[in-house]
């Protein structure tokens, strides 16, 4: 074969993988493809949440490792397929979850070459489950951060949580609104209640109405004998969240409205008007003031939404509380995998404070992952960060002192601050041990933090204040 032919077949190897690997994402029940002996070369995601351990780590080790069963490995010796091997998947903690397994044999030329296991719960425990699928896993508790505006907003939750009023809650993706929403129902006089969440943009437009409203037996074609109970009335007692409120088509936007302002519904297809009990916390990251200006939503809904209007400020207006965010979820990822906590290199913490983290919380959660799942010992450089914070460019950095918005009187300092603070002085000192504490020293460390020498030398002023 020529090296061009072992090229091309090389690429399309790569393409089949990254289709397998798209393929297995769209399963929501965990999947592990094994080779022949047994070791694992493909697993989805569903399979590392369950197993709460990432892809990294599961490649290459032997499928027994993490599934017990008596005949699993027999079975995918000799190739035989299963429809129900009743085995035991284990997690990082040691936890033993019962599932039944589905086995397909791989064969290439009646040789077996792996096998495909999907794993499903058994039908007793997806009927348990049912009842939890209504509950909440975050309290204001899990709300991590205490730069003043975290702490006016977990202020504010709890003034408002065990009013009635219909809540919505702004803010760009990612920054925490289903926590908060979350955090509202557990302090409300509801929280014995169901709290059920709907996403509008997630459900396509034609089904929505009816997972809202519920429909009665032959509302339309392929509607369930019996008819089915919507989030209203599955929420019943407790609360609803409305997710993404900015994507619902506007005729739905009139159903709601007429539905806030009688508290009434009926089902799809049906007549029976049904009282409706549940408290409404929607959300949204769309500018909702310019859909109005452009008819795309409606005043009158926005206005009956916006009865105790919460705001969830991005990521980057509140950087004091990102060294507290990573600690939490370096702590969260460490024990769930396994692993020791790992240490920044001043320069990776440079380019993780002046990155402005367009996905907020959420892309933070994700890089602290990342990070623990690298081997690649204790010290987390710039190299090991992901793309695009590694390779955010030069003209991108921000004064840090303008991105943390430090308070101007040392009495607004919080906790946190003083963390930051902290990280500050230390990547400080660092610059500064190695390009020494000259005029054209403190010119050098000022560059390679990315700040100005006036800005340097105002920090070094409230450094040896606080000493
Ligand atoms: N203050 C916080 N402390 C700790 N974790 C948080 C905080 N806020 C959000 N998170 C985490 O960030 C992730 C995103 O949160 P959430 O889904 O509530 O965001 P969202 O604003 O509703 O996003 P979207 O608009 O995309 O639905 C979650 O995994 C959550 O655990």
């Amino acid at each position: 074969m020529s090296k061009r032919d072992l090229e091309r077949a090389r690429k399309e190897r790569l393409k089949l993988l990254r289709e397998i690997e798209g393929l297995l994402s769209f399963i929501t029940d965990p999947v592990l493809v094994v080779d022949a002996k047994g070791h694992i070369v493909h697993t989805n995601s569903a399979a590392e949440q369950m197993l709460e351990r990432s892809q990294i780590i599961m490649i290459g080790k032997h499928v027994t490792e993490f599934v017990q069963s008596a005949s699993l490995s027999q079975y995918i010796k000799q190739g035989k397929p299963a429809a129900n091997l009743a085995v035991c998947m284990m997690n990082a903690k040691g936890a033993r979850l019962e599932f039944s397994c589905r086995l397909h044999p791989l064969l290439v030329d009646a040789q077996v070459e792996g096998a495909i296991l999907f794993f499903t719960k058994p039908a007793l425990r997806q009927e348990q489950e049912k009842s939890f699928r209504y509950g909440t896993r975050f309290s204001l508790d899990d709300v991590i951060g205490s730069s003043p505006a975290i702490t006016a907003l977990k202020e504010q939750v709890m003034k408002i949580a065990k009013s009635e009023s219909t809540v919505l809650i702004r803010g760009e993706s990612g920054t925490g609104k289903e926590v908060l929403a979350q955090s509202i129902h557990r302090l409300s006089h509801r929280n014995k209640g169901p709290f059920v969440a709907i996403n509008c943009a997630a459900i396509p437009e034609a089904l929505l109405e009816s997972e809202l409203f519920g429909y009665e037996e032959g509302a339309f074609t392929g509607a369930k004998k019996g008819g089915k109970p919507g989030r209203f009335e599955l929420a019943k007692g407790g609360t609803l969240f409305l997710d993404e409120i900015g994507d619902m088509p506007l005729y739905l936007q009139a159903k709601l409205l007429r539905v806030l302002q009688e508290r009434r519904i009926e089902r799809v297809g049906g007549t029976k008007s049904i009282e409706v009990d549940v408290r409404i916390i929607a959300a949204t990251h769309k500018d909702l003031e310019s859909m109005i200006a452009n008819n795309q939503f409606r005043e009158d809904l926005y206005f009956r939404l916006n009865v105790i209007p919460l705001y969830v400020p991005p990521l980057r207006e509140r950087k004091e509380d990102l060294y507290e965010l990573i600690q939490y979820y370096m702590h969260k990822f460490c024990k769930r995998f396994g692993k020791e906590p790992k240490r920044f290199s001043s320069q990776a913490l440079k380019k993780i404070f002046n990155y402005r983290w367009p996905g907020n919380i959420r892309e933070l959660e994700n890089m602290v992952e990342y990070i623990v799942n690298l081997e690649i010992g204790d010290l987390v450089t710039v190299s090991s960060l992901p793309a695009p914070i590694r390779e955010m460019p030069e003209d991108q950095h921000r004064d840090m002192a303008e991105e943390t918005h430090e308070p101007q009187t040392v009495s607004h300092l919080s906790k946190s601050l003083y963390k930051v603070n902290e990280v500050e002085e230390q990547l400080i000192i660092q610059a500064l041990q190695r390009f020494g504490t000259s005029t054209e020293g403190k010119r050098k460390a000022a560059e390679a933090l990315g700040i100005s020498l006036a800005t340097l030398y105002r920090k070094l002023e409230k450094m040896k204040r606080r000493r």
